[in-house]
C-alpha cells in the first residue's frame, strides 16, 4: 500500500513548532511519512533539541538568514515570509518530488495561509492546523464565517456580551485579543487564512483539542466548516535536555507539594508582577520551581532581587524546562500559568490543576473555560479587579485553592482520564 507523505509546515515559534512536531510525531506513528519544514533559522535552533525518529527536517527561506539573533519569538514580517517563502517552499517540494520523495499531503500553522496557496498551485491538497482551542476557533467562526460562502466581519460590540454555542458568555475583553478585530495586528493574516480556506473546494481544519472536552463547541463549528480534532497533542520523549538539576531537585520533594510556574515562550512578566508572585510563593509555604527566560535589563533587576529573596529550598528558578516532564513528574501539586494553549492541554494531560494570571491573546478564555466549563483551576484576578498586577494575597488564595480543593482534583483527574483516552484513540 501506498504511504502518505505528509509535509508539516511551521513558523519558528516554540507554540508552533510544538504542536506540529507533535503531530509529526502522531502521524509516524499511524504509518505515514513525515516531513517538518520550518525556517532556516528555526531549522538552526531546533538542532539543540534531539530529532524526532523518522520525521525528516527540511527548511524553507523567509529572506531573515543574514539576521544573526533570528531566534524563537522574533516577530517576523509576514509579507516578507509570504513572499520569499512561497518561492522557497515551491522549490522544496518540487525537489523533493524530483529526489523521489513527493509530498502528497500539506499541512500548515497559524500565519501561513500563503502555503495552501502553494499547494493549490501544485495540485496537492492541504489542512489548516489551529493551535488553539476549538472555544477560540468557534469565536473565529462566529465572526467570520457567515453560513453564506462570504466573509463578514460581524463587529464585535465592545459593550455586549458575546453568546456562542458552547462557551459561556463572553465579555469583550475576554475574547482572543491577537486575529479577531480588525485593530488586532493578526487580523490581516487570518483573513487571508480565512479567505483562502473559502476558496479551497474541501477546506479541512484540524485543531489541538479532543472531542469529549469541547464537544459543543466542535459540533456547532462542524455546521459550518470541516474540522478535525487531533489532540491532546503530547510529546514522545526527546525534548529538551539539561534536566537533572531541576528533575532531582523535583525528586526530592513530597507527592503534590510543589509549584510550578511558567508563562510560555512569549509573555514577558513586569518586575512588579514577578515580585508579586514571588512573595505569594514563598508565603504560601510551598516549594516552587520558575521558568523565567531571559529578557535583558528587566530580568537582571528581577535576578538580584530574587537572589536576594528565595533560599535555596524555597524555589528553584531555571530559564527553560521540559515542561510536560515536570507536569507529569509527582512533586509537582499545581501549575501557575499564563493559560497558553499548549499549557492548558499539557496540564489536563498531567492532571495538575492550573492557577491562571492571562496575559493576552486567548489566555483570557482559556482561563475562563478552565473556571468555569471544566473545573480544573482557578483564575487569579488583578488588584481592582482589571489588567493590572496580581497581588500575593491573590496569588496566595489561588494557590490554596488549587492545592487543596477536592473538587477541583476531581475534575482534574476526571480531565486526564478523558485526555488520556483520546490519547489512546489516536484522537477523535
Ligand atoms: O520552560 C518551558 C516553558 C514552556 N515550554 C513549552 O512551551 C510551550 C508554550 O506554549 P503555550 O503554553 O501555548 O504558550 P505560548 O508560548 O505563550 O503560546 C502562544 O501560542 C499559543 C498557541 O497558539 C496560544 O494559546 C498562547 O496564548 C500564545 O501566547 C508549551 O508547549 C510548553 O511545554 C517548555 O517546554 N519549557
Amino acid at each position: 500500500m501506498d504511504q502518505h507523505h505528509f509535509l508539516l509546515v511551521s513558523l519558528p515559534f516554540q507554540s508552533h513548532i510544538n504542536p506540529t512536531l507533535r503531530l509529526a510525531t502522531k502521524l509516524t506513528r499511524a504509518g505515514a511519512r513525515v516531513s517538518f519544514a520550518t525556517t532556516v533559522n528555526g531549522l538552526n535552533n531546533l538542532k539543540t533539541r534531539p530529532p524526532l525518529p523518522a520525521v525528516s527536517y527540511d527548511s524553507f527561506s523567509d529572506g531573515n538568514e543574514a539576521q544573526a539573533n533570528a531566534t524563537f519569538g522574533q516577530p517576523p514580517s509576514f509579507q516578507q515570509i509570504e513572499l520569499i517563502g512561497s518561492i522557497s517552499l515551491k522549490n522544496l517540494l518540487l525537489s523533493k518530488a524530483k529526489q523521489g520523495q513527493k509530498v502528497d499531503f500539506l499541512i500548515y500553522g497559524m500565519c501561513l495561509p500563503w502555503v495552501a496557496k502553494v499547494a493549490r498551485e501544485l495540485h496537492l491538497p492541504s489542512a489548516f492546523f489551529f493551535f488553539q482551542s476549538a472555544a477560540s476557533f468557534s469565536v473565529v467562526v462566529y465572526q467570520f464565517f457567515k453560513g453564506d460562502g462570504g466573509m463578514v466581519n460581524s463587529d464585535i460590540d465592545p459593550n455586549g456580551l458575546l453568546q456562542i454555542p458552547g462557551l459561556p458568555l463572553l465579555r469583550y475583553d475576554e475574547i482572543p485579543d491577537q486575529f479577531l478585530r480588525p485593530t488586532d495586528a493578526l487580523f490581516p493574516v487570518f483573513r487571508e487564512h480565512i479567505e483562502t480556506l473559502e476558496k479551497d473546494p474541501n477546506p479541512c481544519i484540524l485543531i489541538n483539542t479532543f472531542d469529549g472536552l469541547e464537544e459543543e463547541s466542535i459540533r456547532s463549528i462542524r455546521d459550518r466548516i470541516n474540522i478535525f480534532s487531533v489532540g491532546p497533542l503530547v510529546p514522545g520523549e526527546t525534548e529538551d535536555s539539561d534536566r537533572e538539576t531541576y528533575l532531582r531537585w523535583l525528586d526530592s520533594k513530597p507527592a503534590k507539594s510543589v509549584i510550578y510556574v511558567s508563562f510560555g515562550s512569549i509573555a514577558k512578566l513586569g518586575k512588579k508582577q514577578q515580585e508579586e508572585i514571588l512573595e505569594g510563593l514563598i508565603e504560601s509555604g510551598h516549594p516552587f520551581l520558575w521558568v523565567i527566560r531571559n529578557h535583558g535589563e528587566d530580568d537582571e533587576a528581577a535576578k538580584s532581587y530574587r537572589a536576594s529573596t528565595v533560599a535555596e529550598d524555597d524555589g528553584l528558578i531555571v530559564r527553560w524546562c521540559s515542561q510536560v516532564e515536570v507536569l507529569n513528574h509527582f512533586a509537582i501539586g499545581c501549575f501557575v500559568s499564563h493559560c497558553g494553549w499548549n499549557s492548558i492541554s499539557e496540564s489536563m494531560v498531567g492532571g495538575v490543576a492550573m492557577v491562571g494570571c492571562p496575559q493576552f491573546a486567548d489566555q483570557k478564555m482559556n482561563i475562563k473555560m478552565v473556571e468555569e466549563v471544566w473545573g480544573n483551576g482557578v483564575k487569579a484576578v488583578a488588584d481592582g479587579g482589571g489588567e493590572g498586577v496580581v497581588g500575593r494575597e491573590e496569588i496566595k488564595r489561588c494557590l490554596k485553592v488549587a492545592m487543596e480543593s477536592e473538587e477541583i482534583k476531581r475534575n482534574c483527574e476526571r480531565l486526564k482520564a478523558m485526555a488520556m483516552e483520546a490519547v489512546a484513540d489516536g484522537g477523535n
